[in-house]
């Protein structure tokens, strides 16, 4: 099968020609360059109307040299092109674009979801079956594991994309677009300079870094300095998330895409990541990294073997389309991301190790792939609030282990040990409810939990309840807690346990409904229209 793939979001006019019998893919790209300042939407829709005929006439051109010679033309049975997410104005004229050649060769037009094809080519290439994929784009970042025939999103920034952010920073000290490369080669030459670090759940956000990041310039600290120091919180903070998405869906494969990914520090981050825990890391090479119209075409081949081709009035494109709105018509029937969670005395969280005896004992190991010095901040102030929080919430009245013992310079808590296992593995309306109930008492306290997923919920063993009124939901690992009162951070606690359902749970509509119900019965009502609101934000720009 022969697809012909186009691909114009926002600054690569791209073709390309995937051969799936040799396994052979061939990109024309084009990039738009803006001259001052980053993209701007009309000019690059300029550059599209311009370029994306060229790299067509090539990728045509090729796949004419190449066909079975018998003279029926280029030999192409399909036209795919990125539908989304992107710049309206350049997606349109992608979409004009692939309408016309897909009429003028006769073939069916295939609508692929950017997004998905930055995962989907990093699977393909990989050869593994149903691996987390991490992200890293100039517009988007964020997490996507396979759940019943869905991409899910477990976790994604709540500002800008990760790319965007380095660009800001760039056009700050007046370095032409994009950024990214540039940030690279001054980072060899700089030194730590402390930043912040902005981890909820697996969600994440880069504005306080970036607008720290320019103050530290403005100040007077060297460019190199800074340059190092956004790698090493930016990416100390994508490869955290990933090791929380391996450890929640209990899955050993990961892959990353996108435009960012090409950095070579973020790579050897995520690689350290997955070494040190036995999971497999794939990156692809450059050239399917960056945006490029090989991925669309690689996923529109799968697409269209599986049917899903698009009549021309139903392909109109959309500038927001998210990965979780496509249904993954190739992969149907297939098994969920990998779940095998752990048995045994320790356990590996994607912090610490947790040894299990009469009490449990949580040490925070370094993280080496880190900076010592973000790594020992991290492990520190995640441990003493940890202890103070599990403290506070139980006065609050949320059952949580009581703290027998902190040794701070080696960040390890000692305390009691809990339920007989994680919510992950038992998870029910009535227990979901629980959590609910327990999260409002925290956040009626002035406390959010800041991680609460179902790893991080223990439950006791219904059996062994009957009759009892001791408590049999606990609310453990409080390292990512904090005080506040606003609503917003109450309603994001809320927002990372219903990610965390959705990612995993067989039925998360009921599960959530039970979880919200449970807020309401003791929580504040806007925290829940917040929720709504978040929910509703979707991707957050
Ligand atoms: C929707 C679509 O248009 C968008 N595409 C996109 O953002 O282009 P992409 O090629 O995936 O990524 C571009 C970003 O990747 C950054 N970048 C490129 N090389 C880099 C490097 N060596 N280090 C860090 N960032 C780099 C650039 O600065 C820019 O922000 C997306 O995927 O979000
Ligand atoms: N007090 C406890 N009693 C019983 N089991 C516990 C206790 N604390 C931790 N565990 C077990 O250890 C696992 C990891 O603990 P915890 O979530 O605190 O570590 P973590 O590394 O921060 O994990 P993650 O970041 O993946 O949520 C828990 O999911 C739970 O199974
Ligand atoms: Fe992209």
């Amino acid at each position: 099968m022969r697809v012909l793939g186009i691909e114009g979001t926002a600054w690569a006019a791209s073709a390309a020609l995937y051969d799936s019998e040799r396994d052979d893919v061939v990109i024309q790209s084009d990039p738009y360059e803006p001259e001052s300042g980053g993209i701007h939407p009309r000019e690059a829709a300029e550059h599209m109307g311009e370029a994306i005929p060229r790299v067509v006439a090539a990728v045509l051109d090729h796949a004419e040299t190449t066909a079975d010679d018998d003279g029926t033309g280029p030999g192409i049975d399909a036209v795919a092109f990125s539908r989304g997410p992107g710049l309206g104005p350049c997606l349109r004229i992608v979409g004009t674009a692939a309408r016309a050649l897909a009429g003028a060769l006769d073939v069916p037009l295939v609508g692929v979801n950017h997004m998905v094809a930055h995962l989907e080519v990093g699977r393909h290439r990989s050869g593994f079956d149903s691996p987390v994929c991490l992200n890293a784009s100039g517009a988007n970042a964020h997490l996507l594991g396979y759940r019943d025939g869905r991409y899910r999103v477990l976790g994604e920034t709540m500002d800008t994309g990760v790319g965007n952010a380095l660009d800001k920073f760039t056009r700050h000290v007046g370095w032409s677009h994009p950024g990214g490369p540039k940030i690279e080669a001054a980072a060899e030459d700089g030194e730590y300079v402390p930043l912040p670090y902005v981890v909820k759940g697996m969600d994440f956000s880069f504005s306080g870094i970036m607008s720290a990041a320019k103050d530290r310039y403005d100040d007077g600290h060297s460019v190199e300095d800074v340059c190092f120091s956004l790698q090493e919180h930016t990416f100390a903070m994508l490869t955290e998330v990933a090791e929380r998405a391996l450890s929640l869906t209990g899955t050993d494969e990961l892959v990353l895409g996108g435009g960012v990914g090409q950095n070579a520090r973020l790579r050897e981050m995520l690689a350290e990541m997955c070494a040190a825990r036995g999971a497999e890391f794939y990156a692809p090479e450059p050239r399917f990294l960056r945006d490029n119209a090989g991925m669309i075409a690689v996923l529109g081949a799968k697409m269209y073997a599986a049917g899903d081709t698009l009549p021309v009035a139903e392909s109109a494109i959309d500038p927001n389309f998210r990965p979780d709105q496509v249904p993954v018509t190739w992969r149907d029937g297939e098994e969920d991301v990998a779940r095998s969670l752990d048995v045994g005395d320790t356990v590996r969280g994607a912090e610490a190790d947790v040894t299990l005896g009469d009490d449990a004992t949580k040490a925070r190991v370094p993280k080496t792939y880190r900076h010592s010095a973000l790594d020992e901040r991290l492990r520190t102030e995640r441990t003493v609030a940890e202890a103070r929080l599990l403290n506070e919430a139980r006065k609050a009245g949320v059952p949580t282990p009581l703290v027998r013992d902190v040794d701070v310079p080696a960040a390890t808590l000692t305390m009691q040990r809990v339920g007989d296992a994680d919510l992950a593995t038992t998870l029910t309306p009535d227990r979901a409810r629980d959590v609910g109930r327990f999260l409002a008492r925290l956040h009626d306290a002035g406390v959010v939990h800041g991680d609460p997923t179902t790893r991080n919920v223990r439950v006791v063993d219904a059996a062994t309840t009957e009759g009892r009124d001791h408590p049999d939901t606990f609310l453990i690992d409080f390292g990512l807690g904090f005080h506040t009162g606003h609503v917003e951070d109450h309603a994001m606690d809320l927002h990372v346990f219903a990610g965390s359902v959705e990612g995993t749970a067989a039925d998360p509509e009921r599960i959530i409904e039970a979880f919200e119900a449970g807020y309401a019965e003791e929580g504040d009502e806007a925290v829940l229209e917040r929720l709504a609101e978040v929910r509703g934000r979707g991707r957050y720009r």
